[in-house]
């Protein structure tokens, strides 16, 4: 099996585990996965398909600018360039953008503050913060309409190998070394934010709290 079916298939997995979790509403979410570093090229969802359905036609091929790499009719996600953004500064293998309820509401409650934060939650581990003290920082962008403003005020957060951003009202976007290291980032923060918002339910003054 050549390295590309390798990734195609590793990236078909982790779009049917998120299918089954109904993480693709709408068509929406978008996923990539590293193929090669020289010349950087990496295989992504085509963009607006019903991406709970498995076909030969899921991904595309794209270089380093977010080009299709020989003649295809399909066109890649209208948000690779924030894919591009990734793999141009970090050494990660995986990307993937999702659109859930529970992560559109904590973008927009946390919104004006830039970010949201957690501290003393088990699950800050799987971004490798380990100290009892580490605080989790997830930072909010403005959903631009225009993709290219939107991944640059998104490459503005890209720093490690792995991380998150919550682009507010829209979705969020993790990437990791490979596949499952990003699908941990991404099933983390689902589960902080999900916690984040049954908690408010029951303190809502945690609204408030300064981590
Ligand atoms: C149909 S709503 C979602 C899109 O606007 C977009 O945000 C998205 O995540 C999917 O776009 P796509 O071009 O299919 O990758
Ligand atoms: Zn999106």
């Amino acid at each position: 099996m050549s390295l590309l079916e390798k990734r195609w298939n590793e990236l078909a997995d982790v779009k049917d585990e998120l299918a089954e979790r109904d993480w693709f509403m709408g068509t929406s979410g978008n996923l990539a996965i590293k193929v090669s570093d020289n010349p950087l090229q990496f295989l992504v969802t085509a963009s607006g398909k019903d991406k709970r359905k498995r076909t030969d036609e899921d991904f595309l091929l794209v270089d380093e600018f977010g080009r299709p790499v020989g003649d295809t009719h399909l066109k890649p996600s209208a948000e690779t360039l924030l894919h591009v953004e990734i793999y141009r500064r970090t050494n990660a293998g995986c990307s993937l953008h999702v659109h859930t309820i529970d992560n559109n509401i904590v973008s927009e409650i946390y919104g004006d503050q830039g970010e949201v934060k957690f501290k003393g939650q088990e699950l800050i581990k799987a971004f490798n913060k380990w100290d009892e003290d580490a605080v989790l920082k997830i930072p909010i962008i403005h959903n631009y309409a225009h993709i290219p403003t939107l991944a640059k005020a998104f490459s503005e957060h890209i720093s490690e190998d792995s991380g998150a951003v919550l682009i507010r009202n829209h979705g969020i976007t993790v990437w990791g070394k490979d596949a499952f290291e990003a699908k941990k980032v991404l099933e983390a923060s689902e589960f902080l934010f999900r916690y984040q918002l049954r908690l408010l339910e029951h303190k809502p003054y945690q609204l408030f709290k300064v981590v």
